[in-house]
C-alpha cells in the first residue's frame, strides 16, 4: 500500500488534513516510500485549502497539501488505497468506480480491526437477546441496557468524520483529532504489512 488517497467532499477541510497530518506521522514512523493525495467527490480544481484547516496543519506539524483536486479517474487508477471521510463517499466513488471497489473503504473501517467490531457486535446481539427474553417474560429492562445498546450501535454505524465545513477553529480541532488518531492506527496497520 504505497499510495494512499483520502477523499471528503470539498477537498479543502478532511482529506487535505487527513493528507497533510498523515505526511506527518509517515515521516515521524519512519514508513519512507509511501505517498499520500487527497480529492474531493464534489471539489473544484484549485480551490485554497480551507483556513482553520490550514492552521490546524501547522500547529501540529503537517504539512500544508496543494490547492483542491477533484476525484478524478486517473487519481483513482494512481491509488493502491482510498480511504474516504464517510460512507456516501465510499458509496458514490464505488459507484463512479466499480472496477476499483476492492481499494475502497472508510477510513475508519479500516482502521477498526475486525476483531474489535466483531466484539461490538456479538455484545450487541447478547444484549438483545437478553432484552428479548426479559421482554418475553415481563421483566424489567435497566435503562443501563439501553443505553449500552444505543452506545454500541452508534460506534459501529457511524464509520463517517463529520464535516466541519463552516464550523470554529475549535471544530476543525477535534475533526482533526478524529482524523488523528484514524491515522496512527492506519501507520501502525502499514508498519505491521511491511
Ligand atoms: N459546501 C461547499 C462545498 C464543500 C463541502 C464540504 C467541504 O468540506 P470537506 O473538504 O471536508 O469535504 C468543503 C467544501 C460549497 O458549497 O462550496
Amino acid at each position: 500500500m504505497n499510495r494512499i488517497l483520502f477523499v471528503c467532499t470539498g477537498n479543502t477541510c478532511r482529506s487535505p488534513m487527513a493528507e497533510g497530518l498523515m505526511r506527518k506521522i509517515l515521516a515521524d514512523e519512519g514508513l519512507a516510500g509511501i505517498e499520500v493525495r487527497s480529492a474531493g467527490v464534489a471539489a473544484q480544481d484549485g480551490t485554497p485549502i480551507s483556513e482553520h484547516a490550514a492552521t490546524v496543519l501547522k500547529s501540529n506539524g503537517g504539512t500544508r497539501p496543494q490547492r483542491s483536486a477533484a476525484l478524478s479517474p486517473s487519481t483513482v487508477e494512481w491509488a493502491e488505497l482510498i480511504l474516504t471521510m464517510t460512507s456516501a463517499h465510499k458509496r458514490y466513488t464505488i459507484q463512479r468506480f466499480p472496477d476499483a471497489v476492492d481499494k475502497i473503504h472508510t477510513l475508519k473501517e479500516y482502521v477498526e480491526s475486525d476483531s474489535a467490531a466483531a466484539t461490538k457486535i456479538a455484545e450487541v446481539e447478547r444484549l438483545m437477546t437478553d432484552i428479548q427474553l426479559k421482554q418475553a417474560l415481563a421483566k424489567p429492562v435497566t435503562d443501563e441496557e439501553r443505553s449500552r445498546i444505543v452506545t454500541l450501535q452508534r460506534e459501529l454505524s457511524t464509520p463517517d468524520i463529520a464535516d466541519p465545513f463552516g464550523g470554529s477553529l475549535q471544530q476543525y480541532e477535534s475533526c482533526a483529532a478524529e482524523i488523528h488518531a484514524c491515522l496512527i492506527k492506519l501507520a501502525a496497520k502499514l508498519k505491521e504489512a511491511r
